[in-house]
């Protein structure tokens, strides 16, 4: 089965981190997960995140750090989702996509039902 690319971003506001909750329309409906989406052909990651996080939140962001990728399989599909620490930078905050988004401490983040390819990069960001 074909393996789609996703990058997503652990957004840092000031000492907080933000997960946005999926809708009941998407897949992997009502799960936790990390802003971002797929990356289009010939896309940089880099260029790929920055445009998600505009597209679906509305904001501005710097990219700081890459963390480990993810291949995980779902039962209908596979995915590699590829982590990205970053900063805000500008704009309003805008859900365009999710259900709900929230902030929170590092170690208050493991407590929401994830989806699952997210959980080793929730570890791992933990552990930094
Ligand atoms: N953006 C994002 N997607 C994730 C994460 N974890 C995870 O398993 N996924 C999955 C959910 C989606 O199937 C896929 C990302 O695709 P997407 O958000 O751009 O597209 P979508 O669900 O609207 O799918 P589609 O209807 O356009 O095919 O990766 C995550 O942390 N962030």
């Amino acid at each position: 089965m074909k393996t789609i690319n996703v990058t997503c971003a652990i957004i840092q506001f000031d000492d907080k981190i933000l997960a946005v909750q999926r809708s009941e329309t998407m897949k992997l409906p009502l799960k936790w997960e990390f802003p971002g989406g797929k990356i289009e052909t010939g896309e940089s990651e880099i260029d790929c995140i920055k445009r998600e996080i505009f597209e679906e939140l509305n904001i501005k962001i710097e990219v700081k750090e890459k963390l480990t990728s993810v291949t995980h399989q779902y039962p209908n599909f596979k995915i590699k989702l590829i982590p990205f620490i970053v900063e805000y930078l500008s704009g309003e905050l805008k859900l365009r996509e999710h259900c709900g988004f929230l902030l929170a401490y590092k170690n208050e983040l493991i407590n929401l039902d994830w989806a699952e390819a997210d959980v080793p990069i929730l570890k791992e960001f933990i552990e930094l």
